[in-house]
């Protein structure tokens, strides 16, 4: 199972010394959407540039026009770019012929689809590379949350899946267990004293 920092802070400053910090602990570096918002794709170029070796990813939850967006981030840098399971086929199917033409990958972020199997069976059959299982941040919020819901989800699809919403060093075996190719981390690793070694330590709990 490879790990994937998902940076969800504001500068491409900010995000330059986090990836630095991180990055010898990671597979998969993420430019969270707030990030992109606040800076533009000159980011994503940016984190590129610095780690040439890691697989970027552009979390750019695009809902609409997914040829032109995804081939946008493409050209800026991202291996790895996410489109919304509750955008149309022909948006998913655009955002994979720009993937198709740069050599890289779709990741479908399933975040607010009610019947995340079903879709993600969908759109695994339209070219995604995988699907993303994901609670947001908003999601993560509200009382009761579990991340159980969504390991069982992903378990039970039979694609290829990544799994965030919260992801922590008590929950990254049971990512693991339900059969994911990548464990997504946020604030796990940027909220903590130590990213450097809140990442080692995730990275050590896989088997
Ligand atoms: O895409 C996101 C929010 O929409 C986050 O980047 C993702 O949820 C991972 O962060 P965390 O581990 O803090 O949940």
């Amino acid at each position: 199972m490879k790990l994937q920092v998902a940076m969800d802070v504001l500068t491409t400053e900010a995000a330059l010394t986090l990836a630095a910090q991180v990055a010898p602990h990671v597979d998969i570096i993420e430019l969270g959407t707030p990030l992109i918002k606040a800076e533009g794709l000159r980011a994503v170029t940016a984190i590129k540039n610095a780690h040439p070796d890691k697989i970027v990813f552009a979390d750019l939850k695009t809902m609409d026009a997914g040829e032109l967006e995804a081939d946008i981030a493409f050209a800026a840098g991202a291996d790895l770019v996410t489109v919304l399971g509750t955008a149309g086929d022909s948006t998913i199917i655009g955002a994979v012929a720009a993937a198709t033409k740069h050599g890289k990958g779709i990741v479908v972020d399933l975040i607010g689809v009610a019947d995340k199997v079903t879709r993600a069976r969908e759109v695994t059959a339209l070219g995604a590379q995988f699907v993303e299982m994901h609670a947001g941040l908003d999601e993560q919020a509200e009382p009761g949350f579990s991340l159980a819901t969504l390991l069982n989800q992903g378990e039970t699809a039979k694609v290829p899946f990544s799994l965030a919403g919260g992801v922590n060093l008590s929950t990254i075996s049971s990512v693991q267990r339900a059969g994911a190719t990548v464990a997504v981390a946020g604030g796990a690793i940027y909220g903590a004293e130590d990213p450097a070694a809140a990442a080692a330590a995730l990275r050590a709990a896989i088997i």
